[in-house]
């Protein structure tokens, strides 16, 4: 399902000029923007074959694929692209308009000719009408709510490895133990861990009706990236588009029951595919996980930034490993300096929403696969204070959603 990035080396393409075409491509999709949205969003399928590149397209309505496909030509034509096949998906016409569209389009380009090709002899591209899963929207204010999910909350650092799923998974579980209905959707492309922290590595979540359903984790309705990735298909290869194409399918095409909280583990740093990810899913407030290290507080004020541009409410930041407790002696030391998460809430006037100890225990249970607040150990009650902290603030952001129903 997700394998819909294809590429096939030609005898005469290195790896090198293989992973440099593929990097520009990326590029150009990314920088390429219809209505101030990048059109790498809009790529439900890419392919490759040399010189030769094809893409799968979801347009939205008033798009003029004819140009796009003029433009990108254009554009990728200095990076040894001189074909572009398109097949496109457009919303259907409302009822009454004519379509502006013309009733054929050009299949293929060369990327060298400065007008589009057209006519019969030139194939048509597949453009079928259909509604649309999404409205494409720039900005958070004009993204509609999900009809049942009243809040989703990103989390989010600004660089890998400071503790960002572990305390993901501690905080959904600490929401749901506080009496609410909550999904865990892990987006983390480059290490999806969701699934092993809460025990369920083994369960394939079923389709029905093309519609992903969750897998129940705890209570939890869990659904990651890495429960659909087998064989060769390394996540850490994903590039922009085709990430984000498929994490934007996570979010759409899924089952997700009512929930009162959806809880989403962001891949770590502020890049494109987070930034694509912001403008697109109508979230209520981000939570930034750093620890007190001066290189990850730099990353940490990088995603507060990134938020603000986006619109998106900080609702406060995590300091994680902030004291070491020794298992021995029981003396406590901060041993990446004091004060980063205090700093970051101070500078850019967001909550510290909690600081969390470095503690064996807590890597122990979430490699296990029964976090400390599912395992009520001494740590669960920091992880309750946080998420205690987040529905104190989150009401002043929510989206109004009116059904409620049990999960
Ligand atoms: N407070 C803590 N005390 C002790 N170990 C911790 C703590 N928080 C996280 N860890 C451990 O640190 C490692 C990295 O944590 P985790 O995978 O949650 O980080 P991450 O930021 O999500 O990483 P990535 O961005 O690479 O996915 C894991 O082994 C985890 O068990």
């Amino acid at each position: 399902m997700f394998n819909f990035m294809k590429k096939k080396t030609t005898k005469t393409e290195t790896p090198q000029q293989q992973a440099e075409r593929d990097s520009a491509v990326d590029k150009v999709l990314l920088g390429y923007e219809i209505g101030a949205v990048s059109i790498a969003t809009m790529v439900t399928g890419l392919e490759r074959d040399g010189e030769a590149l094809t893409l799968d397209l979801r347009l939205p309505k008033d798009s003029n694929p004819e140009v796009i496909q003029q433009e990108l030509g254009q554009l990728l034509h200095p990076h040894g692209i001189t074909t572009i096949h398109m097949n496109v998906r457009l919303p259907a016409p409302e009822k009454g308009s004519g379509s502006s569209l013309p009733k054929q389009m050009p299949k293929t380009t060369n990327a060298m000719e400065s007008q589009p090709s057209s006519g019969a002899n030139n194939n048509t591209s597949s453009t079928n009408a259909e509604p649309p899963i999404t409205k494409a929207a720039p900005t958070q204010a004009s993204l509609a709510a999900h009809p049942r999910i009243r809040h989703i909350i990103v989390v989010a650092s600004g660089k890998g490895g400071v503790g960002k799923s572990t305390t993901t998974v501690n905080i959904a579980l600490a929401l749901q133990k506080l009496g609410n209905r909550v999904g865990v959707l892990d987006a983390d492309i480059y290490g999806p861990s969701m699934p092993t922290m809460l025990g369920v590595a083994d369960v394939k979540p079923q389709l029905e009706n093309e519609q992903f359903v969750p897998v129940d984790a705890h209570g939890m309705a869990m659904l990651s990236i890495g429960s659909l990735l087998d064989g060769d298909n390394t996540p850490v290869a994903w590039r922009g588009p085709k990430a984000t194409g498929a994490l934007m399918q996570l979010y759409n095409q899924t089952n997700w029951p009512q929930l009162d909280y959806l809880v989403i583990d962001m891949p770590p740093g502020t890049g494109d595919i987070q930034l694509t990810l912001a403008q697109r899913i109508p979230v209520t407030g981000a939570v930034i996980v750093t620890t007190p290290q001066h290189v990850a507080l730099l990353d940490a004020q990088k995603g507060v930034e990134m938020f603000n541009k986006t619109n998106i409410p900080v609702l406060g930041v995590v300091e994680n490993m902030a004291l070491h407790t020794c298992s021995n002696c029981n003396h406590t030391e901060a041993i990446f300096g004091t004060g980063g998460g205090e700093f970051i809430a101070e500078q850019y006037h967001v909550p510290l929403l909690g600081q969390l100890p470095l503690a064996s225990g807590i890597r122990a249970q979430v490699d296990k696969g029964v976090p400390s607040v599912l395992a009520d150990d001494e740590f669960a009650q920091y992880y309750l204070d946080i998420a205690k902290n987040i529905e104190t603030n989150i009401n002043k952001f929510a989206k109004p959603v009116d059904d409620k129903r049990i999960f």
